[in-house]
């Protein structure tokens, strides 16, 4: 079974990436495994490595958008891509608009070791 911990690391992290090409998404969102049963509506990948992403966890407590205080926000800004399903898109051929950019992210952790879990927005 899949720990929250590595889904969080195939639904989120791609430090190879972006790359700027406009089926980044519709590419990825199928690779990992996020177009099966339903087209996931709203993913981000995030483009640094691993730890960077790991060390968000010891970063500002905030609230989550579920009201859990297990959230933390990046104190910098990181290479992010959002994947948005489009108006046309219909399952199973789930199509994505692709958009990369600079942001906070904001993730919730859980767990010891203390690791994302959940990834909770950008700003
Ligand atoms: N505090 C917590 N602590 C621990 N666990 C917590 C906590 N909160 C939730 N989980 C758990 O996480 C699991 C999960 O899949 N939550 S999810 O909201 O649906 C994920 C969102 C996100 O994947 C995506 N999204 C969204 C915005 C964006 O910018 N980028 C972007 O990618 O859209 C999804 C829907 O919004 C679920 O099992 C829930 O129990």
């Amino acid at each position: 079974k899949e720990s929250r911990a590595m889904k969080f690391q195939r639904q989120h992290m791609d430090p190879d990436g972006p790359s700027n090409n406009s089926n980044y998404c519709n590419q990825m969102m199928r690779r990992r495994h996020m177009t099966e049963g339903r087209c996931k509506p709203v993913n981000t990948f995030v483009h640094e490595p691993l730890v960077d992403v790991q060390a968000v966890c010891l970063q500002g407590n905030i609230t989550c958008k579920n009201g859990q205080p297990n959230c933390h926000k990046s104190s910098s800004s990181m290479k992010i891509t959002d994947c948005r399903v489009t108006r046309g898109s219909k399952y199973p051929n789930c199509d994505y608009r692709t958009s990369q950019k600079e942001r906070h992210i904001i993730v919730a952790c859980e767990g010891n070791p203390y690791v994302p879990v959940h990834f909770d927005a950008s700003v």
